[in-house]
């Protein structure tokens, strides 16, 4: 039987929590471990010498020819001789961080050396090892349920190719903000069994970049990364709803040597400067983390090795390391190299987590059906009634479980709020239990709409009246009053970060007041919006406390907060704005750019407070959930994505001549001091290329600032989104505890069936859907998704609750006075419309390539769009999804717009969970409008 995994005791440096399932986060040090390989033939025939003596363990030491001079010896958590084999090397030095993944964490060995020190060779061994372990463990766990996915892939000079999938191509990196670097496109195939995972570990062999070099006749030339990820859950027999879910990366790493070492010419050459630069920022990266500095800018964007691995950089991972070397005294260079990389990464602390999902749409459902079961059963007439009394008996002991269940449910929400008290980036903290509140169903056919009472298409959305009421679970006010402190929460720490972040961009800006009169205007006028942010931003930290089911209190306080993060918002987009305008009035610095670089200009120019580049970028770029993010403070002269110091003493002399203002940071100042006058550069330095670089660093700094703002503005539309929601559901649920109770006990006890339910359901959405102008992609995805499986319930409950939310605070805003609304509503309901407007041209433009020229006239003729005339694509569009009482209307429309979009090829592929509001985006981003969408349709 397999251990369960553990972790050198020595390893194991803080524990900050546990649970009754063993610990839920681990806070270690990457277990780092060098083996030695024996002598090779060709170093055999050239008499080369062992160069190395493996004192114990632990220990390895250069044997130094010159006795009288000291070496120093060189530690690490394991030694392997060239006497051991691969088994011990994977018993001793990757195991237990191996089957982690069984358990829910995140774990990464990677194999790192020269070319020709054995990392294929080990990585060979302990993939091996690792699967026949898992299959093991996967036997002797037979009360869990298991779901293994394979996938794979080689960077090869710097491109990312699907190892189970070349014909692909060049893969594409995308930043998915809750799941880090995705690669788009990359298949991935679930595991039957041990045999078809060893077929596809072979395919993968089969496949990967290998050449000669002059060290290696078989030189494995690209990074090689062989995904596990490992589901798995207790059996339904259980009724426990918790999974794990982790991935376990086998990571074979291209030789460290430099190119000349292995006489590189050709394409040699140029892989092994590809190979370097991925490398080179893997040492980089380590060097950074191994000095405790996390909280400065790691450079992981530098190479898509580092993105790809980032999370087992420092990140939520445990992490082992396996640095192989050859003995010889010919590699003494290389083999130093690796052993001071192996002794940064020792220093390098990971913090990986048990990545549990807990999915309260599952037990909602279980417990659903088991009701639904009970009670047709005791309707049914065959039931006798010795069997009515078993049957009852059995609804007990049901009865009872589920309350156990839920019990236990709230135990681990209040587990969940002690560990709250840390600080958190907004994503972990707050979406599930949204959903957790909205997966309850609830009485929603009293909240008013407010389409005209007469209207025709009021009867249809009131008519919803009656028909769907259901049995509604009693909900906890306590966990919606949690539910509430833990979106202040977040509320507050955004606050705090815009603070800090602009704070430094009031410096940046400060320090570079002079410039044009245009410049200096709009700075002057985004100084003064950064400071009306600092008072907005300065949320208070209120008092939380009090009767805790006092639940109107809580609502009323939160609504109220609500304005606060509105007016953020509102500035952030200001000081977007701005930053648009500076850019612009800035003229291009010089004349000698390829026409790429120049088209650029014309979008964006140099940024003043670009010229300052270093210090206090990377902080702007800080934020919580981005990987730089830390609790630790920055160290003040951090000073990575610097410009070059030529360019800087170059630029600083600019800065110098424009007199500095006292603003400007310490770290400026002192560069300042040491460059050179300005007549002397002009003689000694091509300014124009200067200008150049400066541009560059400068672009890189616009786009930092951009990002950070957009990346703020998401958060902030998925705060009020979850405020909204939350909203809503405060709402429904005061309705219910205020009392129409003997109306929805005459209605609980009208059986209608799920498919007229569905109906009826469907029908208003629609309708809402027409009322809201929400997205016709949006629309589209779910009709074709949702056709009235059971399992549809939740998904059309929460759509129907949101719209009515909507479609009723936009009828508010029709209804007010135009004196109280000032441009705030108009503005709302015209974003609405103007989006929707945008997404017609978008499908217009796309009716050409995606259809063929006859199916575009089939569909003009039954569409009625005029023979002749301008922008017929766009007549067509525009007559889809407009008539929502017409269903047949609507089964063509949708299917015209999912042919547009392409998701009718894929249609298969896409997640009902991306309806589920639980803030995960789908693996399919294709079909995923984003955030800006749902913010679109919300922007109220
Ligand atoms: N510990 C070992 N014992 C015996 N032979 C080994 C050992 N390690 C490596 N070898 C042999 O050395 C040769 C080179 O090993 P391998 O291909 O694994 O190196 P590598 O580090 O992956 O090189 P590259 O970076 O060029 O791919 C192979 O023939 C392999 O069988």
């Amino acid at each position: 039987m397999v251990r369960t995994p553990a972790t050198p005791l020595s390893k194991i440096q803080r524990t900050p929590s546990t649970t009754p399932g063993g610990p839920r986060t681990r806070e270690e040090k990457i277990l780092v471990t060098v083996r030695v390989r024996p002598l090779n033939r060709r170093e055999q025939a050239m008499y080369d010498l062992i160069a190395w003596d493996c004192l114990d363990e632990h220990t390895i030491v250069f044997k130094n020819p010159n006795h009288d001079r000291p070496v120093n010896p060189y530690c690490f958590d394991k030694v392997f001789d060239p006497t051991c084999s691969t088994q011990r090397v994977y018993e001793e030095g990757a195991r237990d961080v191996a089957l982690s993944a069984l358990t829910g964490m995140n774990a990464t060995i990677f194999a790192y050396g020269q070319t020709s020190s054995g990392k294929t060779f080990t990585m060979r061994g302990i993939t091996e090892n690792a699967v026949n372990d898992i299959f093991v463990h996967i036997k002797n766990t037979p009360e869990r349920n298991f779901l293994l996915k394979f996938s794979a892939l080689e960077i090869y000079n710097e491109t990312v190719v699907d190892l189970l999938n070349s014909k692909t191509g060049s893969l594409r990196l995308l930043d998915d903000p809750e799941k880090g670097t995705t690669v788009e496109k990359l298949v991935e195939e679930i595991v039957k069994d041990s045999e078809h995972l060893r077929q596809l570990i072979g395919i993968c062999e089969a496949q990967r970049q290998v050449g000669e070099t002059a060290l290696n006749d078989k030189s494995s030339r690209s990074h090689q990364i062989i995904r596990l990820t490992i589901e798995s859950s207790l059996r339904e027999a259980t009724n426990c709803v918790k999974s794990f879910i982790a991935s376990l990366n086998l990571v074979d790493l291209a030789g460290s040597e430099r190119v000349s070492q292995t006489s590189a010419d050709g394409i040699r050459l140029k892989e092994g400067s590809h190979i370097n630069r991925s490398l080179l920022t893997l040492t980089t990266v380590i060097r950074k983390l191994s000095g405790g500095r996390r909280g400065g800018h790691i450079p992981y964007r530098d190479s898509k090795l580092t993105r790809i691995l980032q999370s087992s950089l420092g990140g939520n991972a445990r992490t082992a390391i396996i640095c192989t070397m050859s003995p010889a005294l010919s590699h003494v260079e290389q083999t130093r190299n690796t052993l001071s990389f192996a002794t940064s990464a020792k220093e390098v602390t990971n913090n990986a987590q048990v990545n549990m999902v807990v999915s309260d749409n599952r037990l909602l459902k279980h417990l659903q059906s088991e009701v639904a079961r009970l009670e047709a059963e005791l309707k049914s007439p065959e039931v006798s009634s010795t069997c009515l009394q078993s049957l009852l008996l059995e609804k007990d002991k049901k009865i009872q479980q589920m309350e156990k269940e839920i019990k236990e449910l709230r135990c681990q929400l209040e587990q969940e709020k002690k560990v709250y008290g840390e600080p958190k980036g907004i994503d972990e903290c707050g979406p599930s239990h949204v959903v957790r509140c909205l997966s309850f169903r609830g009485d929603d056919d009293r909240t008013p709409t407010k389409i005209p009472p007469g209207s025709k298409l009021r009867s249809v959305v009131v008519g919803r009246k009656g028909a769907l009421r259901r049995s509604i679970p009693s909900i906890d006010p306590s966990i919606i009053v949690h539910e509430i402190r833990k979106l202040e929460h977040c509320q507050r720490q955004l606050g705090e970060e815009a603070n800090r972040a602009l704070d430094v961009l009031h410096r940046e800006v400060a320090s570079h007041k002079l410039g044009s009169q245009e410049a200096s205007e709009t700075i002057a006028k985004m100084l003064s919006e950064i400071k009306d942010m600092h008072v907005l931003s300065s949320i208070p930290q209120e008092t939380i406390a009090g009767d805790k089911t006092n639940l109107m209190e809580e609502i009323l306080r939160f609504k109220s907060e609500g304005t606060a993060i509105e007016s953020l918002e509102k500035k952030l987009e200001n000081v977007q704005k701005s930053i648009d305008n500076l850019v612009s009035s800035y003229p291009s610095p010089n004349d000698e750019d390829t026409p790429e670089l120049k088209n650029q200009h014309k979008r964006k120019k140099v940024l003043p407070f670009a010229l300052n580049n270093g210090t206090n970028m990377h902080q702007i770029i800080r934020s919580p959930c981005s990987p730089m993010s830390s609790s630790r403070s920055v160290t003040k002269y951090e000073t990575e994505n610097r410009v070059p110091s030529k360019v800087t003493s170059a630029l600083d002399e600019r800065s110098r001549t424009r007199k500095i203002t006292p603003n400007c940071d310490e770290n400026c100042r002192n560069v300042s001091r040491d460059s050179t006058p300005l007549s002397q550069q002009s003689n000694s330095v091509n300014v124009k290329k200067m200008q150049r670089m400066f541009k560059t660093a400068a672009e890189e700094n616009i786009r930092s600032i951009r990002a950070y703002v957009t990346e703020l503005k998401e958060r902030v539309a998925k705060l009020q989104y979850q405020k909204q929601l939350l909203v809503c559901q405060v709402l429904d649920l005061e309705k219910n505890e205020n009392g129409t109770e003997a109306a929805m006990d005459t209605i609980e006890h009208t059986p209608v069936s799920w498919h007229t339910i569905f109906e009826d359901q469907r029908k208003q959405i629609i309708m809402l859907w027409h009322l809201c102008h929400v997205s016709l992609v949006h629309r589209t995805q779910f009709y074709l998704l949702f056709k009235g499986d059971p399992s549809d319930q939740i998904y059309m409950e929460v759509e129907w609750r949101r719209l009515t939310w909507l479609e009723q605070h936009l009828a508010e805003l029709g209804n007010a006075s135009p004196a109280l609304l000032g441009d705030e509503p108009a503005s709302s309901v015209y974003a609405s419309v103007k989006a929707l407007k945008q997404e017609r041209e978008y499908l217009a433009k796309r009716v050409s390539s995606k259809l063929t020229a006859e199916e575009r006239e089939m569909l003009y003729v039954k569409w009625e769009v005029p023979q002749v005339g301008k922008q017929r694509r766009l007549q067509l569009v525009n007559k889809l999804w407009t008539d929502p009482l017409n269903m047949k209307h609507i089964q063509d429309s949708a299917k015209i717009v999912a042919k547009l979009v392409g998701f009718c090829e894929s249609g298969e592929h896409v997640s009902k969970e991306m309806f589920q509001l639980n803030f995960v985006c789908p693996s399919d981003r294709k079909t995923w409008m984003g955030w800006n969408l749902i913010s679109n349709l919300l922007n109220l």
